[in-house]
């Protein structure tokens, strides 16, 4: 039986900023929601359910913050669930909103969160409380030590340098200075990336995502919804998700469950998402991709993960701007999670302007002819991964 398709029909996003002094942390959610309702055609009434992305809350300082985002929403009387898988949970959060309506329980579902990374102080302090307080908090692990711990694996299977590295920000950079919600937005050269103050080695300030303050919001339908009033949509046609064990200390060493450099889970949400898309050869059939790297090392093996790359060869194929736009297959088109991290809806924002782009929205980062892309979400300690094809 050929299985109804989900489409999206609205799409709302701020201009991320390290700090939105001007906005409450409701404020902010409501304000992707009414650029997501601008778009869509559609009254609040029209909306049966809301999925709500809210990751841990720490970094929006207030506890159980999806309480606040009843009313940012619109949701009193409508069904109401809160997503949270780390950075992945935008992605999570729009596959919830997916299968509300795959199943036939709703026919119009909105998505909508934001964070305030930039005002919670420090986020590798907060994000420090992600691990076990025993084994591996003590280490002292945050975001960026586990990912350089990572960078250090690839570079001594595959030989990545630090230049390689900076590469992936130079790109990143570019496409950033196109993008006017992206925030970090000036360009730089290899050398500026490799002066810059090292955070933990061989990760350097620049090679690392910002904390940035935003919100996102997406409103999907069903396909028959869609018809029936002849909105304009773009289809998601794959999803999937995998996750990995919590002990990062298992991804390590000669007799690991799964190596910490290639990111082995990411690939199986990929398969999963490609088999349902009906995708055999990526790297012919993807012709954009979005895929969360917060620190530029990581960029690589979710290239690899994502099929558009054999393992081990995405750092010379970059360096030869088939990666970049005007490339064969542009990642990050939008300056990707490296240039803009408002945890809560990152991943959303991935899928989003995967979305922008087969829908040709996506104005001066707009990849030519661009029908079907691609994009990912990782959270957790590097435990939970979505990915989603999204088709014009
Ligand atoms: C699943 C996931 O998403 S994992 C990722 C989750 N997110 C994170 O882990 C956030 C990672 N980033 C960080 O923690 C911080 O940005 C850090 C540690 C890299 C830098 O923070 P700090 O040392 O406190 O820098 P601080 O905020 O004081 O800023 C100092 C300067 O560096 C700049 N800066 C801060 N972060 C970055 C960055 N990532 N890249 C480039 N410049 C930066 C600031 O704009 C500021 O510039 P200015 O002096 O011209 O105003």
């Amino acid at each position: 039986m050929k299985q109804p398709r989900v489409g999206i029909i609205g799409i709302g996003q701020s201009a991320f900023k390290p700090k939105r002094d001007d906005a409450s942390y409701p404020d902010l959610v409501r304000e992707a929601v009414a650029l997501a309702m601008q778009g869509s055609q559609l009254e609040f009434d029209d909306i049966d359910a809301i999925v709500y992305s809210l990751s841990p809350d720490a970094m929006v300082g207030i506890g159980n913050a999806e309480r606040l985002g009843v009313d940012a929403v619109g949701a009193r009387n409508k069904r109401f669930l809160r997503i949270n898988t780390g950075g992945a949970t935008g992605i999570s959060s729009v596959a919830a909103a997916y299968y509300h309506i795959a199943s036939g329980a709703s026919d119009v579902v909105m998505t909508a969160g934001a964070d305030k990374v930039g005002e919670c102080g420090d986020s590798q302090t907060v994000l420090n409380k992600i691990w076990d307080p025993i084994y591996e908090r003590p280490l002292p692990l945050g975001t960026i030590t586990m990912l350089a711990m990572s960078a250090v694996r690839y570079a001594e299977k595959y030989g990545m340098t630090q230049e390689d590295m900076a590469a992936v920000v130079v790109k990143n950079r570019y496409h950033a200075s196109l993008n006017p919600n992206a925030h970090l937005r000036k360009t730089l050269t290899v050398e500026d990336v490799m002066a810059s103050r090292m955070i933990s080695w061989p990760i350097k300030l620049m090679d690392c995502c910002p904390q940035s303050s935003g919100g996102g919001a997406m409103i999907l339908a069903s396909e028959k919804y869609i018809k029936d009033r002849n909105l304009d949509a773009v289809w998601i046609t794959g999803l999937g998700h995998c996750s990995e064990s919590y002990y990062i200390g298992d991804r390590m060493g000669n007799d690991f469950t799964a190596d910490h450099a290639d990111a082995f889970a990411l690939r199986r949400a990929f398969d999963r998402s490609y088999k349902m898309a009906g995708i055999t050869d990526p790297q012919k059939q993807i012709h954009v991709a979005e895929l969360y790297a917060p620190f530029s090392n990581t960029e690589f093996h979710s290239i690899e993960s994502a099929g558009l790359a054999e393992v081990g060869t995405s750092v010379a194929q970059l360096k030869e701007g088939r990666y970049t736009l005007g490339g064969d297959i542009p990642v990050n088109p939008s300056g990707g999670t490296l240039c803009t991290n408002a945890i809560a809806v990152t991943a959303m924002i991935r899928v989003a302007e995967v979305a922008l782009q087969v829908w040709g929205k996506a104005g001066a980062h707009q990849v030519k002819g661009a029908k079907v892309g691609v994009a990912s979400g990782n959270g957790g300690d590097h435990q939970f991964f979505g990915t989603m094809v999204i088709e014009a």
